[in-house]
């Protein structure tokens, strides 16, 4: 029995991203929890002749229900930006969401993998991890930032310009966090096509602020969603491939807590930093070992320490903010 709850689900990424979990067979319950019409969704999607059930959960007395006996709780609940807007601008409304809905993981399905999509992801992971260090039940193996749509970006864009790389036979690593300058892919370690300086410098910007394209184009009815439920259900069957079926050497890049995960000292060393985005191998238990950077070019060595800097206040805020509104017992 696995048992995926998607808390948010009948939202812009929510509702795409069930659909996609509706057709994966590694996925025998489908529990959809939002604060409004979770049932018209699980309504529809259950006429879907897959093998899982499908369950719709409205409003907060229904969330333990939801949350009950869950292998796997996939988070995209609370607002997304507007144009002008930076993702840090969302932590007054989605550092309590989230945490609230944390505070309810922990309390009922302590042993489930969390997979942070809300954002500010550079501060949202740090307040899971938190309020489940808060709880005692806190396993850093287990809660996962999703910056998946990074990697995709990553392979869209080079193919973009570059017709020869194929995109999907390519997994590019991204590494640091997910917003801005935080965002650092190592196109250096791209083998099969050449880049001038120039297209490197224009190809990381892009995919740095490749969020802002979709949110400018918008035009103020959200942000990505479809790409993001894509992201998200890639992430999702890859986590559950590796930890349902013992699918070995599957390796994706998500932001994590480092300390407390195979292979990652180095990072911490590295880094100096509690939270980081970078590959790592997935295994039943999650995150299975924490892979060494690749080596970086010059450039990358100075993106990374940017990215360093502004982690650091974006973690810091995270943590302070659990500890100074612990969440409510649901
Ligand atoms: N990690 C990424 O790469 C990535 C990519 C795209 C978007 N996002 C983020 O994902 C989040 C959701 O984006 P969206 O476009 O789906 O927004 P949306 O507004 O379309 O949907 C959000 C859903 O969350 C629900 N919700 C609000 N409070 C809730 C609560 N307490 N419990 C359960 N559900 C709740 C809403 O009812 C709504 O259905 C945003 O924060 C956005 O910035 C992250
Ligand atoms: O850009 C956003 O705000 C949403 C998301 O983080 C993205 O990268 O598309």
């Amino acid at each position: 029995m696995v048992k995926v709850v998607v808390c948010g689900a009948a939202g812009g990424i929510g509702q795409p991203l069930s659909l996609l979990l509706k057709q994966s067979d590694l996925i025998s319950h489908l529990a959809l929890y939002d604060i409004v019409n979770a049932a018209g969704v699980a309504a529809d999607l259950s006429h879907i002749n897959t093998a899982s059930k499908v369950t719709g959960h409205v409003g907060k007395d229904a969330l333990a229900e939801a949350l009950q006996g869950a292998h796997t709780v996939v988070i995209p609940a609370g607002v997304p930006r507007k144009p002008g807007m930076t993702r840090d601008d969302l932590f007054k409304v989605n550092a309590g969401i989230v945490r609230d809905l944390a505070q309810a993981c922990a309390q009922h399905c302590p042993k489930a993998f969390i997979l942070v999509i809300s954002n500010p992801v550079n501060s949202t992971v740090p307040i899971v991890c938190e309020v489940f260090k808060q709880a005692g039940v806190f396993d850093p193996r287990k809660v996962f930032g999703v910056t998946t749509l990074d990697v995709v970006r990553s392979s869209t864009f080079v193919n973009d310009i570059k017709p020869q790389f194929e995109p999907q036979a390519n997994r590019i690593t991204v590494v640091g966090g997910h917003s801005g300058a935080t965002i650092v892919p190592i196109l250096s370690q791209i083998k099969q096509v050449s880049f001038t300086p120039e297209e490197i410098k224009a190809l990381t910007h892009r995919i740095q602020f490749g969020g802002d394209e979709v949110v400018k184009a918008k035009d103020g009815a959200g942000s990505a969603t479809l790409s993001m439920a894509y992201a998200g259900a890639r992430f999702t069957t890859s986590l559950l491939e590796a930890s349902v079926r013992g699918k070995r050497g599957l390796v994706e890049s998500t932001y994590i807590h480092l300390k407390g995960n195979a292979g990652a000292e180095w990072n911490v060393r590295s880094t100096g930093l509690e939270y980081f985005a970078q590959d790592v191998e997935l295994g039943p238990d999650g995150v299975a070992n924490v892979l060494a950077l690749p080596d970086l070019s010059a450039e990358e060595q100075a993106l990374v320490q940017i990215a360093i800097d502004e982690l650091k206040g974006n973690i810091t805020k995270g943590v302070a903010f659990v500890a100074a509104v612990p969440a409510a017992k649901l």
